[in-house]
């Protein structure tokens, strides 16, 4: 395995070459596709509407069985994934979904300590429909997390909550990313959450890497002219006035 100079693996969390996936006889969803990501890496993936952005990231998770023999796919043994909705099973409470499978006589402690940092203590014996929706999306980064997963896919994972719910989620991933130093992979439509929370936004168009810039710390903040020039690119590049 590759090494820097501080000993430490150089070797990228994700290595995606040349993939392939097409559905139809007429055309390729990702036609040729190469992506690394580096460990604990937060790359945000956008894109117009069905340029393969849920294609590769179901690809990467191992749940599009036929992708096999179009590329490669390189990704770590531990990832989870978070979509829109936050999957809990109705008849399991909190606590329970978020250790299901989880093996050790420590799971149910470790699953409180998630829950704890998701700022969800006290609703370990909550049933699901006893949350709001942003408490059930902070249960599935819980369920997630707990299992310290190298690569971290998450489809849209705020797309149904509402605006404010969406910042204090932002921060939270953020917090909780830093801590845990997954590799991040987040599917988003919304240009601004690509910026502030990543460190390098990558565009998908006609099924390749379009666009793959890096996100230095200071233009993660809206009143930063570097967030407002990068805003404007990545819009521009989507074919979308930045002022429209
Ligand atoms: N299982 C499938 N069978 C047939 N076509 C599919 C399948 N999955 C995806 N597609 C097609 O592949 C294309 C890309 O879909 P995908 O969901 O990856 O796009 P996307 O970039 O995530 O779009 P959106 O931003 O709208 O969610 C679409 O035209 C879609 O209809």
């Amino acid at each position: 395995m590759a090494t820097d100079a501080r000993g430490l693996t150089t070797e990228p969390a994700v290595r995606v070459r040349n993939l392939h996936r097409s559905f139809t006889s007429d055309g390729g969803v990702l036609n040729g596709l190469d992506l690394d990501i580096a460990p604990g890496e937060f790359v945000a993936l956008i894109g117009r509407s069905g340029t393969g952005k849920s294609t590769l990231l179901r690809a990467l998770a191992g749940l599009d069985r036929d992708v096999a023999g179009y590329g490669q796919i390189d990704v770590p043994d531990a990832v989870s994934v978070v979509f829109q909705d936050s999957r809990l099973l109705p008849w399991k409470r909190i606590l329970d979904n978020v250790v299901f499978g989880l093996r050790g006589a420590d799971a149910g402690e470790r699953g409180r300590q998630a829950l704890a940092e998701v700022g969800l203590a006290g609703r370990e014996r909550a049933w699901p429909y006893q949350l709001s929706g942003g408490e059930q999306q902070r249960a599935a980064l819980a369920r997630s997390l707990v299992r310290e997963p190298q690569l971290l896919l998450a489809d849209e994972p705020f797309g149904a909550l509402d605006a404010l719910t969406r910042i204090r989620m932002h921060v939270l991933l953020r917090k909780l990313c830093e801590a845990h130093r997954p590799a991040v992979l987040l599917v988003t439509h919304d240009v601004d959450e690509a910026i502030v929370l990543a460190d390098r936004v990558i565009l998908l168009d006609a099924g390749v890497v379009d666009t793959d810039v890096r996100v230095e710390l200071e233009n993660r903040s809206r009143s930063d002219a570097g967030f407002a020039a990068l805003r404007s690119l990545l819009l521009d590049r989507l074919g979308v006035a930045a002022d429209a």
